[in-house]
């Protein structure tokens, strides 16, 4: 096999799969964007998110910035080369990083330290199977972190929050598949698409959970009771009032695909793998001699390009107030911001991750923080050609993750504004109220969008963490996000949280 063309082809799919949203995906999108009222701020969001799947395609740059865990399912003719397949794969994947279509996204698990290069131990994932075919089939994930975490497991029996005892039977996988929804919230980047696995054990479980994930948005299940639980669970989803970004509304969920798989007596599982609206999952034939692309998967209806999409009433007239927001941020300012106002920051923020909340609650600042913006992205980073860093996508990462720190750290440093995306818990919020401090909630997954706010980089401090954990100095103009957690103890979280649960208690009686 000509090996070049195989590793330029495998880097075409990883280029095209980071990039360009699949058609089946966009025209999900595009249905619940038409389902949304006009002047909420879930059709703000999904403007921006339609925007930002436009400007990825255009830039050829990530949708979003979290290009996850790059997971490869490929079958191949008996007789070819396994090995020298995986040795291409890692070549395509290191040249895509280094090219910014990925982020560089291994990281040690006991040191930390990142390997610039998305290889390491078990990464890139690499399936193989034989097939009788004569050419290479081979499907490409990306599936980032935020909607991987939103991901359960079910142990029948069980007893479920709203929902009451789910048993061993249709009804009991059922309630299961509406709670895995319900759990998620915005956290994973809602309005997403669900895989699920019935049966199996708990790896073969989710390895099910995760196939069903490449099956067409638009197709329907072969097996009729799994065909009206997919049905089902979406239109149920639908009407828990989750909405994009958890902001509440209309879309919650866009896909649900269900697969099925013996089990032994003891075990029951029913396995949910969360995908975040970036859904970005491609797939290519490769002609087994040439290396060569002889097909692309996936092509099936018409593309929605976004591209001069008519904004709805929401983003020309917002619900609420628009607030112009410049750090330092005074607390009296901050005060009079309100869950539902929205800011458009220009100036300074910083960003800061994972590795950066752990750090500074035992190291100084590297930065004066006080009245600062801290922002929760792991941007994608590359040096132009007079050697600065500019930044390819930078849109924000879960924020619950730092909510064992989060409180004590605006208050150890001054910091008036943290933004992230899906929300912080009440150890946050308190904290808000009595430091005086906001949540502002970005768009998960609209990192070109977000890039494109970015107008420099001024700085960069703690560079050992790596690239997506390094604290950056951003300068923006008229980044935009809304106020969800108010110094006055007002969480649209926690509000929509409740809410859900309510909704969701609706759905206890037996339906199968
Ligand atoms: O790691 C990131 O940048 C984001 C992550 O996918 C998340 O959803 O939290
Ligand atoms: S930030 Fe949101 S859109 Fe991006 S990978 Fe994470 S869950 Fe998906």
């Amino acid at each position: 096999m000509n090996l070049e063309k195989l590793e330029q082809s495998i880097y075409d799919l990883v280029t095209e799969t980071s990039t360009n949203l699949p058609k089946d995906v966009r025209r999900a999108i595009k249905k619940a964007k038409d389902a949304e009222n006009a002047g909420t701020r879930a059709a703000m969001s999904l403007d921006t998110i339609s925007t930002n799947i436009h400007m990825a395609d255009d830039n050829i740059s990530p949708i979003c910035q979290d290009t996850g865990l790059p997971t490869f399912k490929l079958k191949t003719p008996v007789g070819v080369n396994q090995i020298e397949i995986k040795e291409v794969i890692k070549k395509a994947i290191a040249r895509a990083t280094a090219d910014a279509k990925l982020r560089p996204n291994s990281v040690d698990s006991l040191t930390g330290a990142n390997s610039g290069d998305n290889l390491g131990d078990g990464l890139p994932v690499m399936k193989f199977e034989q097939w009788e075919n004569d050419f290479i089939e081979i499907k490409l994930i990306l599936k980032g972190g935020g909607c991987e975490n939103k991901n359960i497991q079910y142990s029948l029996p069980t007893e479920l929050e709203g929902l009451g005892r789910a048993g061993r039977d249709l009804d009991g996988i059922r309630k299961c598949v509406l709670h895995s929804v319900f759990q998620a919230q915005g956290q994973g980047c809602a309005a997403g698409f669900i895989g699920v696995g019935i049966g199996g054990d708990r790896s073969s479980g989710y390895d099910l959970a995760k196939e069903q994930l490449f099956r067409h948005v638009d197709d329907t299940n072969p097996n009729p009771d799994l065909a009206k639980l997919e049905d089902y669970i979406i239109e149920k989803s639908n009407t828990l009032g989750i909405g994009t970004m958890g902001f509440g509304g209309e879309a919650t969920l866009l896909g649900c695909k269900v697969g099925v798989m013996n089990r032994i007596p003891a075990s029951f599982y029913v396995s949910v793998a969360y995908n975040c609206w970036a859904y970005r999952r491609m797939a290519i034939d490769v002609d087994a001699t040439t290396g060569e692309i002889s097909n692309w998967h996936y092509q099936d209806g018409e593309k929605i390009s976004f591209k001069d999409e008519p904004q709805t009433e929401a983003s020309k007239a917002p619900e609420k107030k628009v607030v112009e927001l410049t750090a330092p941020i005074s607390e009296e300012q901050i005060r009079s911001l309100n869950v539902g106002d929205v800011v458009k920051i220009t100036g300074r923020m910083y960003t800061g991750r994972d590795a950066i909340h752990h750090h500074l609650m035992s190291h100084d600042a590297p930065v004066n923080l006080n009245g600062q913006i801290v922002y929760h992205c792991g941007p994608v980073m590359a040096k132009d050609e007079n050697d600065n860093w500019t930044v390819k996508a930078a849109g924000p990462t879960t924020s619950i993750r730092e909510e064992p720190y989060q409180g004590d750290i605006m208050k150890k440093f001054g910091i008036r504004a943290v933004m992230g995306k899906g929300g912080m818990g009440p150890k946050t919020l308190a904290a808000l109220s009595e430091h005086g401090g906001v949540y502002l909630n970005a768009i998960g997954g609209a990192a070109q969008y977000y890039a494109d706010c970015i107008k420099s980089v001024d700085g960069v401090d703690l560079m050992e963490f790596g690239i997506p954990e390094a604290m950056w100095h951003l300068s923006v103009e008229g980044f935009t996000a809304v106020v969800t957690m108010d110094s006055h103890g007002n969480s649209l979280h926690a509000d929509v949280q409740k809410s859900s649960l309510d909704k969701l208690a609706l759905n206890a009686e037996r339906v199968f």
